[in-house]
């Protein structure tokens, strides 16, 4: 979708040599009016090769915030390569997300035209709040009422695409109706839900310092919208497999 943009970025460019690659990687976004919060992915504006460079220009940003908590990080021997653990960590994992393409789903035609609910979860999710960056850890449950138009996906798919979206600084409210999104574009169901349960450590580690609550945040789609029995069915198996 940006390669239209990406070739006019490029003359831009040129005259820009010398520019930070998230300078770059921003224009780009800028120029094509894309958004960049923090939960939108970006993958498709990052060039080759641009993703180290981003690693290391994170790496020695992170090592002036060590400089700032005045953090001897030049001569302590327990911060000394904290600042790019931090950037890769970012980059490559809890914020990976933002920076990684979509996992390959392989899709297969629902040929016995099946139209019965299957629920998957619990499926284990890692997020970030995009408030305090601290940790978000929950549980996934998804539902999908197939149609005959459906594409079905592999088991494991629905982790992995979890995982993808997951792994952005968001709010849970916003993470739930994203995920929501991607299955239904993917899978074109009768009906789809999504329930995620989780533990906020912006509310445990710091501020409220409250070890108990926990977030749940639903989303009901088509059938499971309008069909309050199957609404029911699926939040009893939820609480089933919950055990
Ligand atoms: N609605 C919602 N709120 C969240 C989520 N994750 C974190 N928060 C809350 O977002 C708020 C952050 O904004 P502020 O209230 O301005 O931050 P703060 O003054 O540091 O708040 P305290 O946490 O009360 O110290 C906090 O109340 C968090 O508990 C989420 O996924 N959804």
């Amino acid at each position: 979708m940006l390669n239209a943009v990406s070739s006019q970025a490029t003359n831009v460019e040129d005259d820009v040599i010398g520019m930070k690659v998230s300078d770059r990687i921003r224009r780009r976004l800028t120029d094509a009016g894309r958004n960049f919060y923090a939960n939108d992915n970006i993958a498709d504006a990052i060039e080759d090769g641009e993703l180290d460079a981003l690693r290391a220009e994170v790496g020695a940003r992170m090592q002036e915030v060590l400089h700032a908590l005045v953090i001897d990080a030049e001569n302590d021997h327990n911060t000394h390569d904290t600042a790019h653990r931090v950037a890769k960590m970012f980059i490559d994992e809890v914020f990976g997300g933002r920076y990684r393409a979509a996992p390959p789903v392989t899709s297969f035609p629902n040929v016995a035209r099946l139209d019965e609910m299957m629920i998957v979860g619990p499926i284990t999710v890692r997020s970030a709040c995009s408030h305090h960056l601290c940790p978000i850890m929950g549980r996934v449950w998804i539902g999908v009422l197939p149609s005959a138009e459906t594409e079905l996906i592999g088991l494991s798919k629905y982790a992995r695409l979890c995982e993808w979206i997951m792994s952005r600084p968001q709010i849970q409210e916003e993470a739930v109706v994203m995920l929501a999104d991607e299955l239904e574009r993917r899978i074109r169901p009768d009906g789809l839900a999504v329930v995620m349960e989780a533990d906020h450590f912006c509310m445990h580690w710091r501020g409220v310092r409250d070890e108990q609550p926990v977030m749940t945040s639903t989303v009901m789609r088509g059938a499971f919208r309008e069909d309050e029995a199957l609404r029911r069915e699926f939040l009893g198996l939820r609480k089933q497999h919950d055990g």
